[in-house]
């Protein structure tokens, strides 16, 4: 049997990283993998989702403009945006080929990886392999709810609506979160009649709550139908359309769409690991894991959406780094989720870095939350795209807690603060950078003069000041 320093079960955004920053070190590496390499985001995620949004903004952009005179005319082409998606996955396809970590001394093996004992994996039911320590990476699916007529009216997940030859006519999307939204608006802006449906009294249920007006008034704005608070009791086929019947407060109501969307968030990928035999606890369908990413049998670890924890590309990525520092240099890092930030790609974005103000008001009464509307900031003015904001949340100090934002391309213009966070500067500091004129980011000096706004004027200095000016004539 061959041996191995670290074996990684799973070749997208958290086992590549472990692989390759293990092998960077020297260990010998395994990385099992059914391939093509590269997971969820390059194949089915991030990678197509934001070339898709990217077409889709085109479009709405070419149409908008007609307000400058120009008129245009003709029919979005899915094909075209779908070839345009391709093409970046090839391109960035590059990055995880197979050659590229047989070239770092890595073996590659092509199957499914399970546990034969507590340092064996099995490929595919016949090769053995050692490992004196393991990393899970084998990430995560759709979850499908379990509404009455779902499967039988047939569904599209995110692995499968861009295989699609057309775009739907109309389109449910269930379920508020990310992944509903970015489609939702990307397939209206080609043409789709749109309706969301989702059971939480709000749709991004975990963004700050000052973030949803705007991005509500948007999906309104582009003809999206958006109800909240509302279950889906049963849906059926007719030669027409699908039907669905839905409860909207208490008030049963009907729709018909040629299509479905199921955005209900994810279920990880650990059933065929074999894991109750080795002692691997898992607990509502997650890999239980401690700060330093060690699952329940200490020299196994996990990293990405199979944890459960924060289902994004950079969170696998820093959890990849953090085990191999652990696993493989033998050190004790703990895992910190606080400066993690997240972006959802509507058009405007919705940043979210740290608490929201209510998680922050349940820790600490005196918080200080400072907000400036976009309709306040310059360069949002020009270019009328002033539905947003910026809020930032601090202790009385300054500290900063937490960040968000919705507008133009905000996960750009906000990632100032991501640094000025990490690196313990207070809000203020913000305001004392010179941001040049108009860029986007002065929404965010903006926000953060308020700090100093408060200081200088609802307090003795100003009195101070003034005697001293009147001294100093
Ligand atoms: C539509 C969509 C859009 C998204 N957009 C973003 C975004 O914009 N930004 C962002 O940060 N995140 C985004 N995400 C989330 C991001 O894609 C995931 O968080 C990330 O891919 C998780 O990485 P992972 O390593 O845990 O899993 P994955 O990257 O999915 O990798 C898991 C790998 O494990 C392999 N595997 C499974 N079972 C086995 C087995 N038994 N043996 C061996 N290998 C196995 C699979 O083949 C796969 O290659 C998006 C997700 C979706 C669905
Ligand atoms: N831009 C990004 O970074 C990005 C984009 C897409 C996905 N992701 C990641 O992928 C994860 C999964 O995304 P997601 O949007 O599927 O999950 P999610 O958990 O964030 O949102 C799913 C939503 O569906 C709702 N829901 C569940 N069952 C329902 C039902 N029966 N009827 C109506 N609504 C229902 C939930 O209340 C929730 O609001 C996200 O948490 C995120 O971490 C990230």
């Amino acid at each position: 049997m061959k041996k191995y320093d670290l074996i990684v079960l799973g070749g997208g955004a958290g086992g590549l990283v472990a692989a390759a920053g293990a092998a960077s070190f020297g260990a010998k590496v395994a990385l099992i993998d059914p391939g093509p390499l590269g997971g969820d985001c390059l194949w089915t995620g991030c990678v197509p989702t934001k070339s898709f949004i990217h077409s889709s903004k085109l479009i709405y952009t070419a149409k908008s403009a007609g307000e400058f005179g120009l008129k245009t005319e003709g029919k979005p082409e899915f094909k075209e945006a779908k070839a345009r998606l391709e093409r970046a996955i090839q391109t960035i396809q590059k990055h995880d080929d197979p050659q590229r970590f047989i070239d770092m001394g890595i073996d590659y093996y092509d199957g499914r990886g399970s546990f034969a004992g507590k340092h064996e994996m099995i490929i595919d039911g016949s090769e053995k392999i050692y490992g004196k320590r393991i990393v899970i990476a084998t990430g995560a699916r759709p979850f499908i709810p379990p509404i009455q007529g779902l499967r039988e009216a047939g569904y599209e997940t995110n692995e499968t609506i861009l295989k699609r030859s057309q775009t739907p006519k109309s389109l449910l999307v269930i379920g508020g979160g990310p992944i509903g939204l970015e489609y939702a608006q990307a397939f209206a802006r080609f043409g789709s009649q749109v309706t969301v449906v989702e059971m939480a009294p709000s749709i991004l249920i975990h963004d700050d709550e000052d973030c949803i007006p705007p991005i509500m008034k948007t999906l309104k704005e582009e003809g999206i139908q958006v109800f909240t608070d509302t279950e889906i009791k049963e849906i059926s086929v007719t030669k027409e359309a699908k039907q669905v019947v839905m409860i909207h407060q208490g008030k049963e109501q009907k729709i018909a769409v040629t299509d479905i969307l199921v955005a209900t968030g994810r279920t990880p990928n650990i059933e065929a690991l074999n894991l109750d035999s080795v002692g691997i606890q898992t607990e509502r369908g997650v890999i239980v894991v401690n700060d330093r990413l060690q699952t329940t049998l200490k020299h196994v670890y996990a990293v990405g959406d199979v944890i459960g924890k924060f289902a994004f590309t950079h969170a696998a990525g820093e959890e990849g780094k953090l085990v191999v520092s652990n696993a493989v240099l033998g050190l004790r890092r703990k895992v910190n989720y606080q400066h993690l930030p997240w972006v959802t790609y509507t058009d405007p974005q919705v940043f979210h870095l740290g608490m929201t103000e209510r998680e922050a008001r349940q820790k600490d009464t005196k918080i200080q939350v400072y907000k400036t509307t976009l309709a306040e900031a310059d360069r949002f003015i020009t270019e009328q795209t002033e539905a947003g904001l910026v809020k930032v949340i601090t202790d009385k100090r300054g500290v900063i807690l937490g960040a968000h934002a919705v507008g133009p391309d905000a996960g750009d213009w906000m990632q100032e603060i991501v640094f000025a966070k990490r690196y313990g500067h207070k809000i203020g500091d913000l305001s004392q950078v010179i941001h040049p004129y108009p860029a986007r980011t002065g929404a965010l000096q903006k926000t953060a003069d308020l700090f100093w706004r408060d200081k200088l004027f609802s307090s003795k200095i100003t009195k101070w000041i003034a005697r001293y000016v009147r001294w100093f004539r």
